[in-house]
């Protein structure tokens, strides 16, 4: 247990966030001087807000190595970057994070490596993240603990601090028994989580997997309750878990997308382009889980057959520069480019390319005026945990116009039930789908549209941290008292099987109960 009486200098917050990334990021710019800027991904455009309405603090890495950057105030957001040295960054960041459970965890799109050495750096550097948020948390705080790159921190932060009250949330897919199985470190990981008082996941089908594992793997009594909810006991302790589909800001996107100056940007970008019928978008990290290359493949053949006029119909792909010194994502961007160049050889005019390609960040606003002026927005994920890009796609079109195509594989598919949803791996079939949503009736568009403009303005970031977090103080609130942690719970599932990766997945729910045969989904948990 951590002694807070040497912490008295440093302020104490009742509500800490903890996740790799900050919300800013120190960059250095051409003339050598150092500023903040937006960190990219999702994680950070659906946190910022909450921490904002919640008056916390977050804990975080400040995107740079060999930095020490002291507690300060961002834009009225309270920050206390943790230091992490070169080796580090190669080795918890680059190595284990994104080269190990990434690949992992998204249906080893590429290869995992497992490299001993990585893990003892995951370790290590999980361990100076859980100093930093005790160090941070007031006493009984309630601490959040964010994604793959920090799922031992849990229960590190118990062993030094039991009084507060601590909340995980992973924010990629947590994978079936037989590929997490792959791990050489799955229980640490396992037992890492289950440190904390609640564990979230985006859909069902995770929380399913992490409480057969427990079970299965870890031989730990586990209930089910349906629509991904269960319980874990660990240690005396109850672990709840859950699923919660992360969102976005709507009401601030719905906001910005309607103002003058982002309407006057939309038809600016669409005169700069031409002026087409039809503006294709793609948005994304550049990813090789993106499915940026498969989106590449169906608009050349569409243009090869003249299903599409490039006179017509432009294409525009933002790809945000991501984890680069990774070796797959360089070979990532190397491919996306040269089937660009190879579009825009084919089919471009001089000053009239037929894909307008960036690789940099690009400005919020611009970003949402790029969402209001496109017809069609193209996310084609291989496996992605939500897909916060195709949310803000459905907010910036408040008057129900605009189409969205739609990988299964993507967490928002199990909520965006009205968009275009394809299987990326089915070429033609994502073909005939964009064809589809350019050709749609505009009783369609507006049909569809509708449902889903209803579904982000119901399900906001909002909503979704308010469902976690007071899921999270219930359950601390029905923790039996001290002495009574052995007590047996009444729903016990005892663990019966040794642990065996290749057992069927569907198996895993017969708690009693035989699987059903819902409606398809890839990523929807049997039930
Ligand atoms: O921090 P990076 O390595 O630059 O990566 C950016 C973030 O990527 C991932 O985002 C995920 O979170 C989103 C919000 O829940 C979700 O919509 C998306 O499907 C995920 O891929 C990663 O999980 C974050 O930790 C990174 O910060
Ligand atoms: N040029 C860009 C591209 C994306 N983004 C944001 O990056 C986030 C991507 O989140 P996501 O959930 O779709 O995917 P990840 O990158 O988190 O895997 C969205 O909130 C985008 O608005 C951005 O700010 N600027």
């Amino acid at each position: 247990m951590m002694d807070l009486s040497d912490q008295r200098s440093t302020v104490l917050s009742d509500f800490v966030v903890v996740a790799n990334r900050l919300p800013v990021d120190l960059v250095k710019r051409s003339d050598g001087t150092t500023t903040w800027r937006r960190s990219p991904g999702g994680l950070v455009t659906a946190l910022e807000p909450v921490l904002r309405r919640r008056n916390g603090c977050w804990v975080g890495w400040p995107g740079v190595p060999d930095r020490d950057v002291d507690p300060f105030v961002h834009d009225g957001l309270r920050v206390r970057p943790v230091r992490l040295d070169a080796p580090e960054v190669e080795g918890f960041y680059e190595g284990f994070s994104n080269s190990t459970l990434w690949p992992l965890y998204h249906d080893v799109v590429v290869k995992p490596t497992f490299d001993r050495r990585w893990w003892a750096v995951y370790r290590d550097v999980n361990r100076r993240f859980a100093h930093a948020a005790a160090s941070a948390a007031a006493p009984g705080a309630t601490v959040w603990v964010h994604d793959y790159q920090l799922q031992l921190v849990p229960q590190m932060l118990r062993e030094l601090r039991p009084d507060v009250t601590i909340g995980f949330f992973l924010h990629i897919p947590f994978p079936p028994v037989e590929l997490f199985a792959q791990l050489p470190w799955r229980r640490n990981i396992m037992e890492g989580m289950l440190g904390a008082d609640l564990v979230g996941f985006h859909l069902p089908g995770g929380a399913q997997n992490f409480v057969v594992l427990a079970r299965r793997m870890l031989g730990l009594e586990t209930a089910q309750a349906g629509a991904g909810r269960g319980e874990v006991r660990h240690e005396g302790r109850t672990v709840r878990v859950g699923a919660f589909p992360i969102s976005i800001d709507t009401a601030d996107m719905v906001e910005r997308a309607r103002s003058e100056s982002v309407r006057r940007r939309a038809q600016e970008i669409r005169d700069d382009l031409g002026n087409p019928d039809h503006i294709l978008l793609g948005v994304d990290r550049l990813d090789y889980t993106k499915g940026i290359d498969l989106r590449l493949d169906a608009v050349r053949e569409l243009y090869d057959e003249g299903r599409l006029d490039p006179s017509r119909t432009v294409v525009v792909q933002l790809a945000t520069p991501s984890r680069e010194q990774v070796e797959q994502y360089a070979l990532m961007r190397n491919s996306i480019e040269t089937q660009v160049g190879r579009i825009n050889g084919d089919h471009g005019q001089l000053g009239h390319p037929t894909v307008h390609y960036l690789y940099q960040p690009v400005d919020r606003d611009e970003l949402i005026a790029l969402y209001v002026a496109a017809d069609v927005m193209l996310v084609t994920p291989l496996r992605d945990g939500m897909n916060l890009v195709a949310k803000e796609y459905v907010a910036c079109h408040p008057a129900h116009d605009g189409a969205l195509v739609l990988s299964e594989f993507t967490g928002a598919a199990s909520e965006l039930r009205q968009a275009y949803l394809v299987n990326p791996h089915d070429l033609d079939l994502v073909k005939d789908t964009i064809v589809a949503a350019l050709e749609q009736s505009a009783e369609e568009r507006r049909t569809r549209m509708a449902k889903l403009h209803t579904q982000v303005t119901t399900n906001d970031v909002h909503r979704w941290a308010q469902t976690f977090l007071d899921t999270l103080a219930a359950t601390s609130e029905q923790a039996p008292p001290r002495g009574h942690e052995d007590a047996p719970p009444a729903w016990r599932i005892p663990s019966t099987a040794p642990f065996s990766p290749n057992e069927s997945r569907l198996d895993v729910t017969a708690a009693g109960r035989l699987p059903t045969a819902p409606p398809y989904e890839p990523d929807r948990a049997p039930s």
